[in-house]
């Protein structure tokens, strides 16, 4: 059976999409009402995942995220576990920065049998770790260094390289909770080089990060920590008293 590219057909045909991450492993299930009612107002997707997951936890979620929501759920996966098959769609990541065999390839084919199973719209996805300024999750666990952002051209380079490779989505990572994100003017020569959509995540806190993200051609940006934070506030403060981290959604 043909499998829709919605996802993908999405990042091709619309601009500004705004992806929320979602860590299984922070997100206790009995908060998804939460999650979904403190959304910012122009969330397009869920992202599902984590650089490391407890098992079931993703695939409980996703579940309950389908459940209570009409979102599209992307799983953004740090390993083949996080496999959710009632998710739309997933990005099938290829770490490009790196080269531990591992996350080039090793991952992937772990994936396989697992994938045959599913329906899920399967993304072929350049993925390029750039320095944050910290040292990030996905850094530790696929033991490989990011790239500097003073090295634009060879940044270009890699997704010039995955878009050869036959990829259809390049991902430019900063790391969750990096200090600095992605530089614009990286999102920017990376945006007019290759044909492919580009999303960028890590460290996106503000307003103004998220519009420079917008306007140097990145088709989606994705949040995660700063979403996690104000969750948090919000249920701290039990709704009452909301002191946003970030700026960049519409007081509700
Ligand atoms: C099934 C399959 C092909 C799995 C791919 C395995 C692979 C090659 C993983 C790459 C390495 C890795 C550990 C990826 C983790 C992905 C992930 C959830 C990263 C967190 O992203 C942060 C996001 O950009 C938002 O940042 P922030 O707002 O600062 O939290
Ligand atoms: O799973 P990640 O990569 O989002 O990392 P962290 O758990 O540090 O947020
Ligand atoms: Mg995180």
């Amino acid at each position: 059976m043909v499998k829709q590219n919605n996802f993908l057909k999405d990042l091709r045909l619309n601009r500004n999409l705004l992806g929320i991450l979602v860590d299984p492993d922070k997100l206790p299930l009995e908060d998804v009402g939460l999650l979904l009612q403190n959304l910012p107002e122009n969330t397009t997707h869920l992202l599902v995942g984590g650089s490391t997951v407890e098992n079931d936890k993703t695939q409980l979620l996703v579940k309950a995220i389908k459940a209570a929501s009409m979102l599209p759920v992307i799983i953004f996966p740090g390993d083949y576990s996080q496999i959710a098959p009632q998710a739309d769609a997933l990005l099938f990541l290829s770490l490009l920065s790196g080269r531990n065999p591992e996350y080039l390839i090793g991952q992937q084919i772990k994936a396989v049998k697992y994938l045959q199973k599913t329906k899920l719209e399967v993304i072929p996805t350049g993925y390029i770790l750039i320095d944050g300024g910290k040292t990030t999750a996905v850094e530790k666990v696929s033991q490989t260094k990011p790239m500097p952002q003073e090295n634009c051209k060879a940044i270009v380079e890699t997704a010039l390289t995955a878009e050869y490779l036959g990829k259809t989505l390049i991902y430019l990572e900063a790391g969750s909770g990096a200090k600095n994100c992605v530089n614009p003017t990286i999102v920017k020569a990376v945006a007019e080089a290759v044909k492919i959509p580009v999303i960028v995540g890590g460290g996106i806190k503000t307003q103004e990060q998220l519009a420079a993200v917008y306007k140097a051609g990145g088709k989606m940006a994705v949040i995660g920590t700063a979403f996690e934070n104000d969750l948090k506030t919000v249920k701290n403060k039990n709704n009452e008293n909301i002191c946003r981290t970030y700026t960049y959604s519409h007081p509700r």
